[in-house]
Protein backbone atom coordinates (compact mmCIF):
# COMPACT_ATOMS: atom_id res chain seq x y z
CA UNK A 1 0.00 0.00 0.00
CA UNK A 2 1.27 3.23 -0.92
CA UNK A 3 -0.37 6.45 1.26
CA UNK A 4 -0.66 9.04 -0.75
CA UNK A 5 -1.88 12.56 0.11
CA UNK A 6 -3.76 15.09 -2.11
CA UNK A 7 -4.01 18.30 -2.06
CA UNK A 8 -6.51 19.82 -3.94
CA UNK A 9 -6.63 23.34 -5.33
CA UNK A 10 -6.98 25.94 -7.48
CA UNK A 11 -3.23 26.68 -8.47
CA UNK A 12 -4.01 29.68 -9.87
CA UNK A 13 -0.66 30.04 -10.07
CA UNK A 14 0.91 27.57 -7.83
CA UNK A 15 3.92 28.85 -6.01
CA UNK A 16 6.39 27.95 -3.12
CA UNK A 17 3.97 27.86 -0.42
CA UNK A 18 2.32 24.84 -2.24
CA UNK A 19 5.76 22.91 -2.67
CA UNK A 20 6.75 23.72 0.98
CA UNK A 21 3.62 22.33 2.86
CA UNK A 22 3.75 19.61 0.12
CA UNK A 23 6.99 18.67 1.43
CA UNK A 24 6.25 19.16 5.36
CA UNK A 25 3.73 16.84 5.36
CA UNK A 26 5.05 14.52 3.44
CA UNK A 27 7.87 14.12 6.04
CA UNK A 28 6.02 14.63 9.19
CA UNK A 29 2.75 12.00 8.12
CA UNK A 30 5.44 9.63 6.52
CA UNK A 31 3.63 9.58 3.65
CA UNK A 32 5.13 8.03 -0.25
CA UNK A 33 3.68 10.90 -2.80
CA UNK A 34 1.90 14.03 -2.90
CA UNK A 35 -0.72 14.68 -5.63
CA UNK A 36 -2.07 17.84 -6.60
CA UNK A 37 -5.33 17.61 -8.32
CA UNK A 38 -5.42 21.07 -10.31
CA UNK A 39 -8.91 21.71 -10.43
CA UNK A 40 -10.49 22.58 -13.43
CA UNK A 41 -13.09 24.98 -11.17
CA UNK A 42 -13.54 25.57 -7.64
CA UNK A 43 -17.28 25.28 -7.25
CA UNK A 44 -17.38 28.09 -4.56
CA UNK A 45 -15.38 30.31 -6.49
CA UNK A 46 -16.09 32.89 -9.23
CA UNK A 47 -14.60 31.90 -13.06
CA UNK A 48 -13.19 35.51 -13.60
CA UNK A 49 -9.95 35.85 -12.87
CA UNK A 50 -9.21 32.22 -12.83
CA UNK A 51 -6.41 31.44 -15.39
CA UNK A 52 -6.95 28.25 -17.67
CA UNK A 53 -6.67 24.87 -16.60
CA UNK A 54 -3.47 24.05 -18.52
CA UNK A 55 -1.35 27.02 -17.24
CA UNK A 56 -2.44 26.47 -14.11
CA UNK A 57 -1.31 22.81 -14.35
CA UNK A 58 2.04 24.37 -16.02
CA UNK A 59 3.09 26.82 -12.85
CA UNK A 60 2.17 23.69 -11.09
CA UNK A 61 4.61 21.43 -13.03
CA UNK A 62 7.27 24.06 -11.88
CA UNK A 63 6.87 24.19 -8.57
CA UNK A 64 6.60 20.44 -8.26
CA UNK A 65 9.93 19.98 -9.96
CA UNK A 66 12.32 17.09 -8.20
CA UNK A 67 9.98 16.18 -6.05
CA UNK A 68 7.76 13.66 -4.91
CA UNK A 69 4.72 15.50 -6.32
CA UNK A 70 2.88 14.51 -9.11
CA UNK A 71 0.84 16.97 -10.58
CA UNK A 72 -2.96 16.12 -12.21
CA UNK A 73 -5.45 17.62 -13.75
CA UNK A 74 -7.73 14.51 -12.50
CA UNK A 75 -10.93 16.05 -12.06
CA UNK A 76 -11.40 16.94 -16.31
CA UNK A 77 -10.38 13.64 -16.72
CA UNK A 78 -13.35 12.16 -13.82
CA UNK A 79 -15.79 14.86 -15.08
CA UNK A 80 -15.97 15.75 -11.03
CA UNK A 81 -16.19 18.87 -9.55
CA UNK A 82 -16.74 18.49 -6.24
CA UNK A 83 -14.32 17.05 -3.75
CA UNK A 84 -16.39 14.38 -2.40
CA UNK A 85 -17.44 12.70 -5.84
CA UNK A 86 -13.62 12.88 -6.85
CA UNK A 87 -12.51 11.20 -3.94
CA UNK A 88 -14.36 8.21 -4.31
CA UNK A 89 -13.92 7.59 -7.98
CA UNK A 90 -9.99 8.03 -7.12
CA UNK A 91 -10.51 5.54 -4.43
CA UNK A 92 -12.54 2.82 -6.41
CA UNK A 93 -9.73 3.24 -9.62
CA UNK A 94 -6.73 2.92 -6.98
CA UNK A 95 -7.80 0.11 -4.87
CA UNK A 96 -4.51 -0.29 -3.32
CA UNK A 97 -3.76 3.18 -2.19
CA UNK A 98 -4.17 4.42 0.92
CA UNK A 99 -5.39 8.42 0.50
CA UNK A 100 -5.54 11.39 2.84
CA UNK A 101 -6.82 14.49 2.04
CA UNK A 102 -4.73 17.77 2.79
CA UNK A 103 -5.74 21.62 2.88
CA UNK A 104 -4.77 24.47 4.53
CA UNK A 105 -6.43 26.01 7.48
CA UNK A 106 -8.17 28.54 5.10
CA UNK A 107 -10.45 25.88 3.38
CA UNK A 108 -11.19 24.30 6.98
CA UNK A 109 -13.10 27.08 7.99
CA UNK A 110 -15.15 27.06 4.99
CA UNK A 111 -15.28 23.23 5.01
CA UNK A 112 -19.25 23.32 5.75
CA UNK A 113 -19.73 25.02 2.69
CA UNK A 114 -18.24 22.39 0.50
CA UNK A 115 -20.75 19.81 -0.62
CA UNK A 116 -21.42 16.22 1.70
CA UNK A 117 -18.29 17.50 3.55
CA UNK A 118 -19.03 14.96 6.34
CA UNK A 119 -18.59 12.29 3.02
CA UNK A 120 -15.14 13.79 2.76
CA UNK A 121 -14.37 12.90 6.36
CA UNK A 122 -15.47 9.41 6.12
CA UNK A 123 -13.84 8.82 2.91
CA UNK A 124 -10.19 9.14 4.38
CA UNK A 125 -8.21 11.06 7.04
CA UNK A 126 -7.65 14.60 6.95
CA UNK A 127 -4.40 16.79 7.65
CA UNK A 128 -4.79 20.65 8.23
CA UNK A 129 -1.86 22.59 7.51
CA UNK A 130 -1.59 26.17 9.62
CA UNK A 131 -2.11 29.07 7.41
CA UNK A 132 -1.22 32.79 8.94
CA UNK A 133 -4.58 34.34 9.37
CA UNK A 134 -7.03 31.62 9.35
CA UNK A 135 -5.99 29.17 12.39
CA UNK A 136 -8.65 31.60 14.56
CA UNK A 137 -11.33 31.08 12.10
CA UNK A 138 -10.58 27.58 11.21
CA UNK A 139 -10.51 26.35 14.89
CA UNK A 140 -14.44 28.51 15.31
CA UNK A 141 -15.45 26.58 11.84
CA UNK A 142 -18.65 24.87 12.08
CA UNK A 143 -16.83 21.87 10.55
CA UNK A 144 -14.40 21.67 13.05
CA UNK A 145 -17.51 21.43 15.54
CA UNK A 146 -18.21 18.42 14.33
CA UNK A 147 -14.84 17.10 13.02
CA UNK A 148 -13.07 18.25 16.16
CA UNK A 149 -13.88 14.86 18.06
CA UNK A 150 -12.00 12.67 15.53
CA UNK A 151 -8.72 15.01 16.42
CA UNK A 152 -5.50 12.63 16.44
CA UNK A 153 -2.16 13.31 17.29
CA UNK A 154 0.40 13.48 14.74
CA UNK A 155 2.57 11.25 16.67
CA UNK A 156 -0.35 8.57 17.19
CA UNK A 157 -1.56 9.32 13.54
CA UNK A 158 1.75 8.78 12.18
CA UNK A 159 2.21 5.25 13.60
CA UNK A 160 -1.06 3.66 13.00
CA UNK A 161 -0.93 0.86 11.12
CA UNK A 162 -4.15 0.99 9.05
CA UNK A 163 -5.67 4.28 8.68
CA UNK A 164 -9.15 4.74 9.12
CA UNK A 165 -11.65 8.07 8.61
CA UNK A 166 -12.95 10.35 10.03
CA UNK A 167 -9.34 11.25 11.28
CA UNK A 168 -8.08 14.75 11.58
CA UNK A 169 -4.78 15.72 11.86
CA UNK A 170 -3.52 19.18 12.14
CA UNK A 171 0.40 20.11 10.94
CA UNK A 172 1.80 23.04 12.74
CA UNK A 173 5.31 23.92 11.45
CA UNK A 174 6.82 27.65 10.63
CA UNK A 175 3.54 28.86 8.74
CA UNK A 176 4.22 29.86 5.47
CA UNK A 177 2.57 33.43 3.95
CA UNK A 178 2.59 33.04 0.69
CA UNK A 179 -0.30 33.29 -1.67
CA UNK A 180 -1.64 33.02 -5.08
CA UNK A 181 -3.51 35.99 -4.23
CA UNK A 182 -0.39 38.12 -3.44
CA UNK A 183 0.94 36.89 -6.69
CA UNK A 184 -1.55 37.76 -9.12
CA UNK A 185 -1.74 40.88 -7.54
CA UNK A 186 2.12 41.09 -8.32
CA UNK A 187 1.89 39.70 -11.21
CA UNK A 188 -1.39 40.05 -13.43
CA UNK A 189 0.05 38.66 -16.54
CA UNK A 190 1.58 35.18 -15.05
CA UNK A 191 -0.31 33.06 -17.44
CA UNK A 192 0.82 34.37 -20.39
CA UNK A 193 4.23 32.84 -19.55
CA UNK A 194 2.45 29.59 -19.46
CA UNK A 195 0.51 29.74 -23.03
CA UNK A 196 1.97 27.87 -24.81
CA UNK A 197 1.09 24.32 -22.57
CA UNK A 198 -1.43 22.23 -23.64
CA UNK A 199 -3.32 19.32 -21.35
CA UNK A 200 -3.73 17.18 -24.66
CA UNK A 201 -0.52 15.68 -24.64
CA UNK A 202 0.45 14.67 -21.29
CA UNK A 203 -1.71 15.85 -17.75
CA UNK A 204 0.75 14.47 -14.93
CA UNK A 205 4.45 15.00 -14.78
CA UNK A 206 4.90 11.87 -13.91
CA UNK A 207 2.62 9.33 -15.09
CA UNK A 208 0.09 8.29 -12.18
CA UNK A 209 1.19 5.12 -11.62
CA UNK A 210 -1.38 1.91 -12.29
CA UNK A 211 -2.36 -0.24 -9.32
CA UNK A 212 0.27 -2.66 -8.02
CA UNK A 213 3.29 -0.26 -9.27
CA UNK A 214 5.42 1.17 -6.76
CA UNK A 215 4.89 5.03 -6.41
CA UNK A 216 8.77 5.91 -4.75
CA UNK A 217 10.27 8.50 -6.74
N1 LIG B 1 0.86 29.28 2.37
C1 LIG B 1 0.04 28.28 2.61
N2 LIG B 1 -0.05 27.67 3.82
C2 LIG B 1 -0.93 26.65 4.05
N3 LIG B 1 -1.76 26.15 3.10
C3 LIG B 1 -1.72 26.71 1.87
C4 LIG B 1 -0.83 27.78 1.55
N4 LIG B 1 -1.01 28.12 0.25
C5 LIG B 1 -1.97 27.29 -0.21
N5 LIG B 1 -2.41 26.45 0.73
C6 LIG B 1 -3.42 25.40 0.61
O1 LIG B 1 -3.20 24.75 -0.64
C7 LIG B 1 -4.46 24.38 -1.23
C8 LIG B 1 -4.59 25.00 -2.61
O2 LIG B 1 -4.50 26.40 -2.44
P1 LIG B 1 -4.84 27.46 -3.60
O3 LIG B 1 -4.46 26.89 -4.92
O4 LIG B 1 -6.19 27.98 -3.42
O5 LIG B 1 -3.76 28.59 -3.26
P2 LIG B 1 -4.02 29.92 -2.47
O6 LIG B 1 -2.70 30.57 -2.29
O7 LIG B 1 -4.86 29.65 -1.25
O8 LIG B 1 -4.88 30.71 -3.54
P3 LIG B 1 -5.79 32.05 -3.41
O9 LIG B 1 -4.94 33.09 -2.73
O10 LIG B 1 -6.12 32.36 -4.83
O11 LIG B 1 -7.00 31.64 -2.60
C9 LIG B 1 -5.53 24.84 -0.24
O12 LIG B 1 -5.85 23.76 0.62
C10 LIG B 1 -4.84 25.95 0.55
O13 LIG B 1 -5.38 26.08 1.84
O1 LIG C 1 -16.61 19.98 -3.16
C1 LIG C 1 -16.86 21.14 -2.83
O2 LIG C 1 -18.00 21.54 -2.56
C2 LIG C 1 -15.71 22.13 -2.80
C3 LIG C 1 -15.90 23.47 -2.50
C4 LIG C 1 -14.81 24.32 -2.48
C5 LIG C 1 -13.54 23.86 -2.77
N1 LIG C 1 -13.39 22.53 -3.07
C6 LIG C 1 -12.04 22.00 -3.38
O3 LIG C 1 -11.11 22.52 -2.48
C7 LIG C 1 -9.82 22.52 -3.06
C8 LIG C 1 -9.14 23.82 -2.76
O4 LIG C 1 -9.66 24.81 -3.61
P1 LIG C 1 -8.98 26.25 -3.70
O5 LIG C 1 -9.69 26.94 -4.83
O6 LIG C 1 -9.22 26.90 -2.36
O7 LIG C 1 -7.55 26.04 -3.99
C9 LIG C 1 -10.04 22.19 -4.53
O8 LIG C 1 -9.73 20.83 -4.74
C10 LIG C 1 -11.53 22.43 -4.72
O9 LIG C 1 -12.11 21.65 -5.74
C11 LIG C 1 -14.42 21.68 -3.09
Amino acid sequence: MSRIGLLGGSFNPAHGGHRRISLFALEALGLDEIWWLVSPGNPLKPKKGMAPLAARVSSAMVQARRAPIRVTAIERELGTRYTVDTLAAIKRRFKRHDFLWLMGSDNLAQFHLWRDWRGIANAMPIAVIARPGYDGDAVASPAMAWLRRFSVPLSSFRHRGEWSAPALVTLRFDPDPRSATAIRRADPDWASRHAGFSLRDQVTHRPIPSEGETTAP
